[in-house]
Formats: structure tokens, C-alpha cells, sequence
């Protein structure tokens, strides 16, 4: 009797990977590629699109390919992905018309500050604020300076996808061409509070609505693979937003969950329930996912750098070989050593959101080396976690221990110190892929192999749980002098 189980994919900001898990969210077989980065510009983030392609089905071919040496019958597929990372395609071809503009690509930033005005319409519809991160002002610009891809548009020959969307039209040969409710809510263009594509933010921003595509729950039929892409045709039932399928994967089921996910950037969600909690304090509040058209919704905190800057340390000053080296280094060192980088490569995001902010170390001297620069980059993300918390916190939504997930949390020094920072517990789970977690158990949830969230419940193991050790007067000050650091940082931004 085979094993029944779900491929999912998780479609990254650095590499496109598949796993195929069973029931009960074990990993069966995996693979994974990165692909390249273009920074063609300062400010600016492009992947290619035909490389975000083939990586991922070169990824889905060769964990059916390990999994079929075991006796498994892969019945669903999920989805998860890079959010509001934009692409536009034709709709005759498949073939995308520009590189794929990435979240952290900063090139519509005078088009934010143009529409400076409509910022509390735009925060009631859509939960987010205006920033160059989500899509609208991304689709727009490709409109605009791709040539004659506005009449194109016009005319309904184009497409506009997140890269869940874009997948999906390969995957099925052009069949379908939807989305789920959490990729639809960080383009800047989707009302979350009546579940619809907004006219008047259309208008606003300028986009047609010929390009967009049907949104449907997270646990949906999203289509069927096409014929002779895999050895069978498999159905696609979950897709999420990658960050709203690791709070599912995490098993965050419950208003006050929250988990802290650390990959290329850092986010950490709330689930708020049936309520859209407005923040006050520049959190972002979106859907965490829909099922059975029934939206639940969270509080977000989007911090646009955590494992960048280690891959900067790594690629950018090549001051270490590999990622890990960061905890030994980290290890290295006392709470007083001094240094604070605050890493708006890519801008600052909540709680601050600005864009002009650039990354900026503080406090080196002659003894400064490289475990200086790799502790001030792994406490970085722990500091501005603790503004997340702080900021949620303040809008109402407190928590007592946080689930964390990713890349990063591999770094046992890491999660201690973000312990220590917080002064909450902070909890790894056993299964760190949560991501594509996620999605498996929505596509699961979608075809009846789970009855509830609480049968899915049931996976979920604790590998290990941090505690706060570090003396209150020692967080004080140093949380003290980060926030001298990062007010430094914004005021040098608009000097
Ligand atoms: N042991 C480690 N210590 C610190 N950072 C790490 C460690 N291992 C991986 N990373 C960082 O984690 C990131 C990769 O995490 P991942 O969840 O795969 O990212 P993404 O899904 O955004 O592509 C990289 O930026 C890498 O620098
Ligand atoms: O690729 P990740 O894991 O860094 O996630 C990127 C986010 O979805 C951007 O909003």
C-alpha cells in the first residue's frame, strides 16, 4: 500500500526548493536551488524569470524522482512563495516581459511619495501602507516602461501574477490564472476586508484590471498540472504567501499565536482571528489565510534583511566563508563589545518604514574584526524583532513565547539571544521547514486527509525551547543604545 503524500513547493527569495512530505509533515524526499541575484541598479531586485521557472521544476522533478523510490503516491500539490515579488506576462506566450521585480526592490519609491495623500484610504482597504515593497506600484511601473506593454495590457494580452500565480499558469500549460487570498493582500490592490479586487485602487494606482487574476481560498482546486510535466497529473489545492503558510505550518491556529520566521528577511505574525486589528504603530495587518471563504487575519511585522545580512558578510565583504561561521564567531565575544550595525540595506521596514535608510554600523574601533560584524548582524534581527513585539505589544497584541522558523534559527546563538533580547521564550519546532509545511497541510486540508486544524495539530514537535537568562539592566542598555543607533540611522536617511 503506498504512502499518501503532498509535494509542496517553496518558492524562495533565494532558491526555489520542493519537498514532498507524508501525512503526517514528514519530509519524504527534497530539493533545492538557488538562483541569481540582479541588482541592476542601487535599490534595485530582479530574478529572472525563466530561471525561477527551471529551478523550481528542476526541484519538483528531482524530489518525485527520490520519493518514487519509495513505495509514495503524491495526490495533491501546495504552493508557497516569495510575496509581492511582481511579474507581467504575455498571455500567448507564457513569457514574462520583464525580469521579476522582488520585494526588496526599491525603484517606485517617488511614486510612493506621490500618492503620499491617499495613505489612510489606502491603510483602510488594504491593511498595508505605501511603500515600494508591495506590487501595485511594481506592476505599474513595468506597465509604463516596458514598451508598449500598457496597450498590450489594454487589450488583455497581459498577465500580472505574484510568483505563486506565475507558477501555477506554467504548471497547468496557461489554464489557470488565479491566486489565493494571501498573496492578492500585499499587492496594495485587494480590499481584505470584503475579500475583492478594489476599483478605486486600480485607478489610484493605476493599474488595469485585465491584468489580475482570480483569487481563490488558500485550500482551493488551483488546477491540475499539465499533461506530461510530471509522471502523473497532480491537482494544486493549498497556496499561501510564504510567511502566512509558515504561521499554518507552525500549527498558529489559535488569536495571540505568534511566530518570527528568519530567511532572507525576517517577519513575524500574529494571528488576530476573525478580526482585522488596525495597528497604530506601522504593523501591517493581512490575511493569514482563507478557507471555506472564511478569512482569518494577522498582525505583521516586516523586517526587509536578516539572513542578507549575513549573505552580505558572506558575499558582499566575503568576511566569512559560510553562514554558520556566524555562531562561533557571535560566541566569541562579551555583551559589551560595542558594535551595532543597523541593516537598512534595503531600507528600514516596520516598525519605521523608510525607504532611504541605508545600513549603517556604529561603535567600531581598530580592534574591530570579523566577529564584531557577524555578532552586530545576527543581534541586528533580534533587536528589531523586539520593536515587532514592542510595536504589537502596543496595538493590543501581546505574547508570551514566540515559535521561530527559517534559515537562520539553525544558529543556536541566535535564537538565545533573541531570547534574551525579547524576554519571552522563543520555541524551534522539530520540522524547520515550515514553509512548505504550510502549504502541504492546506492542500491536505483541501482533499479530506485532515479532518481539522486539531488532527494537523497533532505533527507538531518541539526540538528546542530558549529562555530569557540575560540580566534585565544588561537588555535595557543595550536596547537602549540600539535605538539611539536606529534613530541615528533615519535621521541620516533624510539629511
Ligand atoms: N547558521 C546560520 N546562521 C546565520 N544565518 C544563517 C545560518 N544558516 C543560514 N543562514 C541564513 O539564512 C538565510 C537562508 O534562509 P532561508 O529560510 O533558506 O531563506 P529564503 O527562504 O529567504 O531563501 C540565508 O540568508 C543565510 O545567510
Ligand atoms: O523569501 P523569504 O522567505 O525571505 O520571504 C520573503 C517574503 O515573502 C517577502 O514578503
Amino acid at each position: 500500500m503506498p504512502t499518501t503524500a503532498i509535494l509542496s513547493i517553496d518558492q524562495g527569495t533565494t532558491s526555489s526548493r520542493a519537498i514532498v512530505f507524508s501525512l503526517s509533515g514528514q519530509p519524504i524526499a527534497s530539493a533545492q536551488y538557488e538562483f541569481t541575484q540582479y541588482y541592476p541598479q542601487n535599490g534595485w531586485v530582479e530574478h529572472d524569470p525563466e530561471e525561477i521557472w527551471a529551478t523550481t521544476y528542476k526541484a519538483c522533478k528531482e524530489a518525485l524522482a527520490k520519493a518514487a523510490e519509495s513505495d509514495v503516491d503524491v495526490v495533491s500539490i501546495g504552493i508557497t512563495n516569495q510575496r509581492e515579488t511582481t511579474l507581467v506576462w504575455d498571455r500567448s506566450t507564457g513569457k514574462a516581459i520583464y525580469n521579476a521585480i522582488v520585494w526588496q526592490d526599491r525603484r517606485t519609491a517617488p511614486t510612493c511619495n506621490k500618492l503620499a495623500p491617499s495613505l489612510a484610504s489606502v491603510r483602510a482597504k488594504t491593511g498595508l501602507l505605501l511603500d515600494p515593497y508591495f506590487s501595485s506600484t511594481k506592476i505599474a511601473w513595468i506597465l509604463d516602461n516596458v514598451e508598449g506593454a500598457r496597450q498590450l495590457a489594454n487589450e488583455g494580452k497581459l498577465a500580472f501574477g505574484t510568483v505563486d500565480s506565475f507558477l501555477i499558469w506554467r504548471l497547468t500549460n496557461g489554464e489557470s490564472h488565479v491566486t489565493d487570498a494571501t498573496n492578492a493582500c500585499r499587492t496594495n490592490l485587494y480590499n481584505i476586508h470584503n475579500n475583492q479586487w478594489d476599483n478605486d485602487l486600480l485607478t489610484l494606482f493605476n493599474v488595469p484590471s485585465s491584468v489580475l487574476p482570480k483569487v481563490l481560498d488558500s485550500a482551493s482546486d488551483f488546477g491540475t498540472t499539465a499533461q506530461g510535466l510530471f509522471n502523473t497529473q497532480i491537482p494544486i489545492n493549498g497556496v499561501a504567501g510564504d510567511q502566512q503558510a509558515a504561521l499554518f505550518g507552525q500549527c498558529c491556529f489559535n488569536t495571540g499565536d505568534l511566530k518570527s520566521t528568519y530567511g532572507t528577511g525576517c517577519f513575524a505574525l500574529l494571528n488576530t482571528g476573525k478580526s482585522a486589528l488596525p495597528s497604530q504603530n506601522k504593523l501591517l495587518t493581512t490575511i493569514a489565510y482563507r478557507i471555506n471563504g472564511k478569512t482569518t487575519y494577522a498582525l505583521e511585522g516586516a523586517i526587509f534583511t536578516a539572513g542578507a545580512n549575513v549573505q552580505w558578510l558572506r558575499d558582499g565583504i566575503k568576511v566569512i566563508k559560510v553562514a554558520k561561521e556566524t555562531q562561533a564567531l557571535a560566541e566569541s565575544l562579551d555583551y559589551d563589545h560595542g558594535v551595532f550595525l543597523v541593516p537598512g540595506f534595503a531600507g528600514l521596514g516596520a516598525p519605521h518604514w523608510e525607504p532611504n535608510a541605508r545600513a549603517t554600523m556604529f561603535g567600531m574601533t581598530r580592534n574591530t574584526n570579523n566577529a564584531h560584524l557577524a555578532r552586530a548582524a545576527l543581534e541586528a534581527v533580534c533587536y528589531q524583532t523586539a520593536d515587532l513585539l514592542s510595536a504589537m505589544k502596543q496595538d493590543g497584541a501581546n505574547s508570551t513565547s514566540v515559535w521561530v522558523d527559517g534559515g537562520m534559527v539553525g544558529n543556536d546563538w541566535l535564537c538565545q539571544f533573541l531570547a534574551d533580547i525579547l524576554n519571552i521564550e522563543v520555541k524551534r519546532p522539530a520540522m524547520m521547514e515550515s514553509t512548505a509545511l504550510g502549504v502541504a497541510y492546506l492542500a491536505g486540508l483541501y482533499q479530506g486527509l485532515y479532518k481539522d486544524f486539531e488532527e494537523i495539530s497533532t505533527h507538531k514537535a518541539l526540538d528546542k525551547a530558549f529562555l530569557p537568562a540575560m540580566p534585565n539592566d544588561t537588555r535595557d542598555h543595550l536596547c537602549a543604545k540600539w535605538e539611539v543607533a536606529v534613530q541615528s540611522t533615519l535621521h541620516f536617511a533624510n539629511a
